[in-house]
């Protein structure tokens, strides 16, 4: 008789466990041959599913009800960071924030620039604090009041008030001081201070590289900066060159170490050196090749044909009221080259380094690439030459405007005040003289780029300054912080995912060592089905 396939019931009073039935063979052992999985005893899986489903839901409410619902203000990671550059033309404030968990930094919170410059105050230093007010009620209004006895504020001169008396210097300082004090922000004494030129480059090459990536890798693939103030020049690079201290400084980035070159020269900014070879014209220190037409006038080959000079008391000016009508504009590019030269190269028969391209300062020799920021930057931006343009290409567009009538160029250029649009013609023979013929980088070198920013992060000192200060404070909280300031994924939900996949991993096996590994077979003499446990 063919085995029916009715279902067989069976009647086990054994095991609770509601069993299978299906058309078998003799002595069939379900568990080779694929059998549907025994519906075990629910509770030896319960409990890894519960503690799953257990978490799975403490995590997704963590990110529903706290993680994502963002809090009204910054989270008490965040710390603010304010910083006045006091520049020769110009104090301005920036306004920072970084995330000490994140390890990420926010530059764009703003920064406000008031003109003139702390260094206008010689004649008046007691004045000097109030110019800041507008400064920190802008920064105010970026940083959460609730943060403000936290957040931390400097003041960094730089060349501006490097060229005034110290005596001078100090009361301009302490009339700051006074506002600063009761500024509601956290502030020191000796955080308002004049900064060394040296520091001043280290900054600006630290958000440098901060911003092309490189900070934090090979030296060898860093970018140097050069950067044309209105006072003076910073130089900042690494170099293989031995190096004598008062130039050297070392940085210390992660586990990398860069050995730097690093100086400012004073008196070397734009505004200071037109200013200085104006005045010198105007007494006839230079005998420039043109002749003077008549006594006691000079020709000024940095100013456009038919310009006017007159007493500059401009009082952004560094310099003393000069009287400039002894000067007749006689706008001559290469004759400007020349006579700027001649300023770039002043005392270098003093030079007692191994070498000396500015004046008798120590300078290595050139090595990698530079940006060459600020002045450079703007006016590289008036002729139209984009980041990577050579110098041959500043050279011509100097050589047009310098040679064009000046009545003609304020026709061309409506928009610039004459104190603006004036400075072209220096400026461009300036670089020139600065780049091409004290420094040696040659009229086709694509190793320089003009620019103020890098993708979204400009190329503020400032914001180096900032970096350095919070990595101090990252480093005590993070060690070899560095290695994640560029990048910004976060730690937390990454470890939370980890967390949750072992934590599963645990309940499964957990499960496993606890649930009994059973075997079921039939047996077809006795017609029953056997449950025994196997041994491992
Ligand atoms: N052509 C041009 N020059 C500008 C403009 N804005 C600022 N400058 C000049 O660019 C230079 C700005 O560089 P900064 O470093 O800010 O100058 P600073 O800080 O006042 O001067 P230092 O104390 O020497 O650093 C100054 O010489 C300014 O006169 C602009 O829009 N166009
Ligand atoms: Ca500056």
């Amino acid at each position: 008789m063919r085995r029916s396939h009715a279902r067989t019931r069976i009647n086990s009073n054994m095991d609770p466990i509601k069993l299978h039935t299906r058309p078998l063979t003799r002595s069939t052992n379900l568990f080779s041959r694929n059998p549907k999985p025994t519906k075990s005893n629910p509770s030896s899986f319960a409990i890894p599913i519960a503690l799953t489903a257990t978490l799975i839901t403490l995590i997704s409410c963590y990110y529903v009800f706290i993680h994502a619902a963002k809090p009204s203000f910054p989270p008490s990671s965040v710390k603010y960071g304010v910083l006045l550059d006091g520049g020769s033309t110009g104090t301005r404030i920036h306004v920072f924030s970084y995330d000490t968990e994140t390890n990420h930094f926010d530059f764009d919170l703003g920064s406000m620039r008031l003109n003139p410059g702390l260094s206008s105050y010689a004649v008046n230093p007691t004045n000097a604090g109030d110019s800041l007010k507008d400064l920190l009620d802008f920064a105010k209004r970026k940083v959460p009041p609730a943060f403000w006895a936290d957040t931390e504020i400097r003041l960094m001169a730089t060349a501006g008030l490097r060229l005034v008396d110290v005596v001078v210097q100090d009361k301009i300082l302490d009339s700051c001081r006074r506002v600063l004090r009761v500024s509601g922000f956290r502030f020191a004494d000796d955080w308002a201070t004049v900064i060394t030129g040296s520091d001043e480059g280290v900054y600006a090459w630290i958000v440098a590289n901060y911003a092309l990536g490189t900070l934090g890798g090979d030296p060898s693939e860093t970018t140097g900066i050069i950067e044309l103030g209105g006072a003076s020049v910073q130089v900042t690079f690494v170099s293989d060159e031995p190096l004598p201290r008062e130039f050297s400084r070392t940085l210390k980035f992660g586990n990398v170490t860069y050995n730097l070159y690093s100086h400012s020269f004073l008196h070397f900014g734009q505004n200071v050196a037109f200013e200085t070879l104006r005045e010198s014209l105007s007494s006839g220190d230079f005998n420039t090749a043109a002749e003077s037409l008549q006594k006691g006038t000079y020709i000024d080959p940095c100013s456009p044909k038919g310009y006017l000079h007159r007493v500059e008391s401009s009082p952004g000016s560094l310099a003393a009221k000069i009287d400039l009508s002894t000067l007749q504009a006689g706008g001559n590019f290469s004759e400007c080259r020349s006579a700027a030269l001649t300023l770039l190269q002043k005392e270098k028969e003093k030079c007692s380094y191994k070498s000396c391209y500015l004046g008798s300062t120590f300078m290595p020799k050139l090595q990698g690439k530079f940006l060459a920021t600020e002045n450079f930057f703007h006016t590289s931006k008036f002729f139209g030459l984009h980041q990577r343009a050579f110098l041959s290409h500043l050279l011509m567009a100097g050589e047009q405007f310098c040679g064009e009538d000046w009545s003609k160029l304020k026709k061309k250029h409506r928009s610039l005040d004459d104190e603006d649009l004036l400075r072209y013609c220096f400026s461009s023979a300036y670089i020139v003289a600065l780049l091409h013929d004290s420094l040696g980088i040659s009229l086709d070198d694509e190793r320089i780029r003009f620019a103020n920013q890098v993708e979204n992060i400009p190329l503020d000192w400032a914001l180096g300054a900032f970096i350095l200060q919070s990595t101090a404070v990252l480093d005590e909280l993070h060690p070899s912080w560095i290695s994640t300031i560029i990048s910004d994924d976060s730690p937390t939900l990454l470890s939370l995912i980890a967390l949750s996949i072992m934590l599963m991993v645990i309940a499964w096996s957990i499960s496993k060592w606890r649930k009994p590994q059973l075997k079921t077979i039939y047996d077809l003499e006795k017609g029953r089905y056997i449950i025994s446990r196997v041994n491992r």
